[in-house]
């Protein structure tokens, strides 16, 4: 297994941008050249898909979809495939996993589709690792809500979602971990940032040694 290509998943407010940023510090003090970034919105088109995916009001699940997969693609092919063959190590906030959890559980899209529709947009391209943060929902939308309230906005159309989306999100992120045990890996995030980053560090210098020994 490589170690290159590492997405941070969970539910809202589970820490992913805190904890990719300080992981992105910590692989550049030991010598990597990481490139950070998230979907929806890693491209120029993306930033406007991002928009029309928050933002829109009434939005059909499958016009939802395939904004997302639009987002995907652009992404794949002109940010995270020529990131990877330069060897940067690619940081990206949320990937494939949110669509089958969010998408899939959440809004129950048939799970086929939304398979086929991936693979059109990623052109196959997995995730090498995946750190799934595990927290409660209602702690995690709890943090997203504060954050929101800090910064004066009231929270995106997803946010907003009724509680039982969210545990429905929950219940698809613990499933897809037990589904590919291993590239997926459980982050307790329910402890303090450094404890939670401490974990992290771990995980990833595990897959780093790991690629270390077959190369
Ligand atoms: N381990 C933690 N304990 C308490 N608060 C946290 C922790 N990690 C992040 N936060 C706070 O929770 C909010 C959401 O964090 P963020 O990293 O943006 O999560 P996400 O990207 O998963 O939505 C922020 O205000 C952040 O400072
Ligand atoms: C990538 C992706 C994101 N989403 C949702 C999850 C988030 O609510 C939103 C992205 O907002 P973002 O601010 O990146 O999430 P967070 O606040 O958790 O860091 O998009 C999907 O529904 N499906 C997807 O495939």
């Amino acid at each position: 297994m490589s170690c290159q290509f590492i997405t941070f998943e969970g539910v809202e407010g589970a820490g992913k941008t805190t904890q990719l940023n300080l992981c992105a510090d910590w692989l550049r003090s030991l010598g990597h050249r990481v490139r950070i970034t998230r979907e929806p919105g890693g491209t120029e088109l993306g930033q406007g898909i991002r928009q029309l995916f928050l933002g829109s009001t009434g939005l059909d699940d499958r016009a939802e979809l395939m904004l997302l997969m639009a987002d995907r693609a652009q992404h794949v092919q002109e940010f995270i495939k020529p990131s990877l063959g330069e060897g940067f190590v690619v940081l990206c906030d949320r990937y494939s996993d949110s669509t089958f959890a969010y998408q899939g559980y959440g809004r129950g899209m048939d799970w086929q589709l939304i398979s086929s529709l991936n693979q059109i947009a990623t052109a196959g391209l997995e995730p090498d690792l995946t750190l799934w943060l595990d927290l409660d929902v209602d702690l995690g939308l709890t943090r997203a809500r504060q954050q929101s309230q800090q910064q004066a906005m009231s929270g995106d159309r997803i946010e907003q979602e009724k509680i039982e989306f969210h545990r429905q999100v929950g219940r698809g992120f613990r499933n897809l971990s037990k589904q590919y045990p291993q590239r997926i890996k459980r982050i307790n995030a329910t402890t303090d940032i450094v404890a939670v980053h401490a974990q992290i560090r771990r995980v990833v210098t595990a897959c780093l040694d790991q690629m270390s020994l077959k190369t």
